[in-house]
């Protein structure tokens, strides 16, 4: 087995280095090790790394940093009958206690416990090995690749999103922000059935690339009142009457307000962004108009392997979102790449992965011209 563990650690705000760690060894017989081969940076990792904190998760140790990870198994625990070493699995990053109320009623994302990786005090996936128990770590059909695989946790997570949303076939969904998960979020409520997506961004590169992707509709958000910005966004979107269903995915003030404005009587709103703790919020919109609303949390039951049939069955294209692949040693400039909005997903590469080339920072412009992205706080 190639063994070398070095893992990206974050050890304060701005100061990452990488550190050579023991192998972690399987915790219990329902355990499997597995050699992480691609990493996705997610908004909350470079959130970390810039302020050491997301809302009351605060960085106080040295915590090795990603959590969208791909793999391949290398040893399984004796109890473990559905994977095999050399099996080619997504990781879920999350382990719920499976004992408290949460837990048992279904909804184990909120679990109150829950070990997630590089969400402070626990270590994440940027990292040449990984222990996870079995039943969360899925195993990748043929005709998914690795490194699709390290995209099926943000696609769980817009899969939980749209879930919430309980977008039926034929209805309309505005999709705020048009990041990776707004993206992602578009897709799945097309695969869902949703005959009109609308993609909301103030980025009109990003607007142009969702419009490729999977929205019908775009719309670029103007500095007016979240009243008229609904307004013109329902008259481009032709929907006269508002739309079935809201999400936002920027975590952006004034998008949540519009969001709001944009729903039809009676109609759904999911918070997934995760922007400012404390808002101002519509809620006279919501009262009279008897909305919905609910959050999104990660991701639960059923949402990795949906995620995962979706791409399979060609429902959802994940690889039109990775611009590149980097080695190990790159992943201080991978980051920088993301921070600065030049990239929808770049993959890190596990410390045990060959990659042909080095760091990849030319921009793919068919995806996405580099631009800066304000207003999405990355959850705090
Ligand atoms: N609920 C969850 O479990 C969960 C999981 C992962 C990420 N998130 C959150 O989801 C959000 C999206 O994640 P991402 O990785 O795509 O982030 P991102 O920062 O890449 O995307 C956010 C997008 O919102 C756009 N935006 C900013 N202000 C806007 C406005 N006023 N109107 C419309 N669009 C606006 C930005 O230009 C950007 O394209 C983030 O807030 C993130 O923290 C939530
Ligand atoms: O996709 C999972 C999310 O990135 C995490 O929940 C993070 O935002 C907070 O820990």
């Amino acid at each position: 087995m190639a063994s070398s563990n070095l893992s990206f650690v974050l050890n304060k705000p701005n100061d990452v280095s990488f550190e050579e760690r023991p192998v972690p060894k399987l915790q219990n017989p329902h355990d499997v090790l597995v050699a992480v081969n691609y990493t996705g940076i997610c908004g909350s990792d470079v959130h970390y790394w810039q302020h050491g904190a997301i809302g009351h998760f605060v960085v106080k140790d040295p915590m090795v940093l990603g959590h969208e990870s791909a793999g391949t198994v290398v040893e399984v625990g004796s109890a473990v009958k559905t994977l095999k070493k050399g099996d080619r699995i997504a990781l879920e990053p999350g382990y719920p206690c499976r004992r408290c109320p949460a837990c048992l009623s279904g909804h184990y994302n909120l679990c109150p416990d829950m070990v997630f990786a590089a969400t402070p005090p626990y270590d994440g996936t940027l990292t040449g090995f990984w222990v996870a128990p079995v039943d969360f770590c899925y195993k990748l059909p043929d005709n998914v690749s690795t490194q699709e695989g390290a995209l099926i946790e943000p696609l769980a997570v817009a899969v939980h999103i749209v879930k919430q949303a309980r977008v039926q076939p034929g209805q309309s969904v505005v999709v705020m922000g048009a990041g990776p998960v707004g993206l992602l979020c578009a897709a799945v409520a097309r695969s869902f059935g949703a005959t009109k997506v609308v993609s909301v961004d103030i980025v009109q590169s990003k607007l142009d690339f969702a419009r490729s992707y999977a929205a019908t509709h775009t719309y670029a958000s103007q500095r007016v009142s979240p009243e008229e910005n609904a307004r013109k966004l329902l008259a481009v979107a032709d929907l006269p009457d508002g739309a079935d269903a809201v999400i936002d995915a920027s975590g952006a003030e004034p998008s949540i307000q519009t969001s709001l404005h944009v729903v039809r009587m009676g109609g759904t709103y999911v918070q997934g962004g995760m922007g400012k703790s404390d808002i101002t919020f519509p809620i006279m919109a919501l009262c009279l108009k008897e909305v919905t609303a609910r959050g999104s949390f990660r991701y639960g039951s059923g949402d990795y392997k949906l995620a995962i049939d979706l791409v399979a069955s060609g429902k959802v294209d994940v690889k039109a979102l990775i611009n590149g692949v980097v080695p190990f040693r790159d992943a201080e400039q991978a980051f920088k790449k993301v921070k600065e909005g030049q990239v929808i997903k770049i993959l890190i590469a596990g410390p045990n992965e060959k990659v042909d080339k080095a760091i990849d920072t030319t921009v793919d412009e068919n995806k996405l011209k580099a631009a800066p992205v304000t207003g999405s706080t990355g959850c705090c």
